[in-house]
């Protein structure tokens, strides 16, 4: 028997080996063909050559930009070396990517995620669901998604929200304290790393009142999740050690472990505080995201455990969910934070507008910022131009975007009555690339507050639609109020009391080394590398001065 499998053994495997070569082929042959045939019918693309597709364009593009920037420039440059290709165009890099239907225009974007939402790219579940577990808002679709959208809006909520602003500021407090410690080194630090740990604590904080405190110690929690951002692949990677490494499943397995037992042990005992002991209240002031997703669950939903433990089903997908709120959240917003700080250094006059606001609105004394912010939190809705600055900085550096999956009979219809399918593309709405349109916003690179201010008719008043950070239509970001609110807040309490200025010279001297190769994106140093979202790259390392008063 033995000897009968080792003689065919080889056989075997080179038919495998040959079903995988001939499948490989036929696929390429469908996919050049059907870019051929669409270009044909003059459907908007770059000139695609049959057999390299658009690969060439695309390595000629990546290799005058650094190594490691964020993919999702990509549209944007291709849009500025064929300024005639309009903003919604097909792109073939199969077999490195799949074949791609970029949306990067107000009213296509509306047709694929307002109008007509495409069900997300179906890849995305798998490269989430390690870092989720899979149940998660992000990936979910059609009534289940639904279900639990509207479980958890509630704690997503702006007057929610701001009755967490007296415990989000513990977090802020322990982050003015890292800068301060950052003024009196003599090192460049990278704000970065800084900057998502403050999100982190934060999101630990309002979904399930922990105190994680991952900016001052270390974290367990924190770490898994770091390490588990690493381990997250699409799958595409050109590197095939790194698409295919043996120990992905194995380190996932262990990551999501760490996290499910930190997260189920934090949600029993907040369950335990408001529920066993019967003490729900009715004052929203301490209660968290998890809190109200209980409370609505329970109130449209027989429970599966009639005893006096957490219902089993609201577990399982909670625990999901606060790893997506994680994930997702501190992330992203992590990055903002520190593009606003970028931002704001290198724009003096956006500082000395920032500077007076806050002192206006909150008080002459920058160190009681906290305090006041504390007793009067709605004084965040009054912080106009700062509200302007993170709206502007998000323009320039979003950190996310979304994809979708194509259907078949769905078209994207063009203003000039052109049909584009959309069957079998990953349909992309792309924000850098919308963000950066010249037609859309005039001097799309200068970092510009003040088109957030004024009067529609205005030349710099924004095209409706065209800033698209969060997302539009029913799979917009879940927190979108919450980021909005951090970052307006880590502004309200740190310019005034610190200089941050981005060190990429310093740095650069430092650790560039004989790397060769370009070093900026559109001018800017600060370019977008993938690192879970888009973050500034090396980190953003700053310099930190404190200002005396
Ligand atoms: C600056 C910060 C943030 C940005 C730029 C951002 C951006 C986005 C974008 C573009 C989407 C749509 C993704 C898609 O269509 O595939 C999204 C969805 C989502 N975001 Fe955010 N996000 C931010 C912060 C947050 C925070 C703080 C949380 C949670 C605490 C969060 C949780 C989510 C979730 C759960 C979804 C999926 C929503 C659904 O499909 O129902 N995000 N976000």
């Amino acid at each position: 028997m033995s000897t009968t499998i080792g003689r065919l053994a080889p056989g075997l495997c080179l038919l495998l080996l040959l079903t995988q070569v001939i499948k490989f082929f036929v696929k390429f042959y469908q996919v050049r063909q059907r870019f051929q045939s669409f270009q044909k019918q003059g459907l908007p693309m770059p000139p695609h050559h049959p057999i390299l597709g658009h690969l060439l364009l695309v390595s000629k593009i990546m290799g005058t930009l650094p190594s490691d920037v964020h993919g999702h420039v990509l549209p944007n440059q291709i849009e500025q070396l064929l300024p005639n290709l309009g903003s919604v165009f097909y792109l073939d890099t199969w077999p490195f990517g799949p074949p791609m239907l970029v949306v990067a225009n107000p009213d296509a974007c509306y047709q694929i995620t307002q109008s007509h939402s495409l069900p997300k790219y179906h890849a995305l579940r798998k490269y989430m669901e390690p870092m989720t577990g899979g149940k998660d808002l992000v990936t979910m679709e059609a009534s289940e998604w639904k279900t639990w959208r509207n479980i958890f809006n509630p704690g997503f909520s702006s007057a929610h929200l701001m009755t967490l602003v007296p415990d989000i500021l513990k977090d802020m407090s322990r982050f003015v304290e890292r800068l301060q410690e950052a003024s009196k080194g003599s090192e460049v630090v990278r704000l970065d790393p800084m900057a998502n740990m403050l999100s982190l604590d934060i999101i630990c904080r309002v979904a399930l009142d922990t105190d994680l405190n991952a900016q001052q110690g270390s974290s367990d929690f924190a770490s898994a999740l770091r390490r588990q951002t690493r381990w997250l692949s699409f799958g595409n990677e050109a590197n095939l050690f790194t698409r295919y490494h043996p120990l992905r499943p194995m380190m996932q397995w262990w990551n999501a472990r760490q996290m499910n037992q930190f997260i189920a042990q934090e949600l029993n005992s907040r369950f335990d505080i408001n529920h066993t002991k019967e003490k729900v209240s009715t004052d929203r002031r301490s209660r968290t995201i998890i809190d109200l997703a209980l409370e609505t669950y329970l109130s449209e939903t027989t429970p599966t455990n009639s005893s006096g433990s957490l219902d089993s089903t609201f577990q399982n997908v909670a625990i999901s969910q606060i790893r997506t709120f994680v994930f997702a959240g501190h992330d992203s917003t992590g990055s903002t934070i520190c593009y606003a700080f970028h931002l704001v250094s290198t724009n003096p006059s956006a500082r000395r507008q920032l500077v007076d606001e806050h002192n206006r609105i909150l008080g002459p004394d920058p160190e009681q910022a906290i305090a006041r912010l504390r007793e009067e939190p709605h004084l965040l809705k009054r912080l106009v131009f700062t509200t302007a600055v993170v709206k502007e900085t998000l323009r320039l550096y979003p950190p996310a975007s979304s994809t979708r999956s194509g259907e078949s009979g769905f078209n994207i219809r063009l203003s000039d009555g052109r049909q584009l399918p959309t069957a079998g593309f990953l349909v992309w709405s792309n924000s850098y690339a919308i963000h950066r349109d010249p037609v859309l916003w005039p001097q799309p690179n200068s970092f510009l507050p003040e088109r957030w201010l004024v009067e529609e008719g205005h030349d710099l008043h924004p095209v409706k639609g065209s800033h698209r950070p969060f997302e539009f239509g029913p799979r917009n970001c879940i927190g979108q109020e919450l980021a909005m609110l951090e970052v307006k807040m880590v502004l309200a309490v740190t310019v005034r009391r610190f200089q941050v200025r981005s060190a990429y010279d310093e740095w650069d001297r430092l650790h560039w080394g004989n790397r060769s190769g370009s070093k900026m994106v559109n001018g800017e140093r600060a370019y977008p590398v993938l690192d879970g979202a888009a973050h500034p790259s090396e980190g953003l390392p700053c310099r930190v001065e404190m200002i005396a008063h």
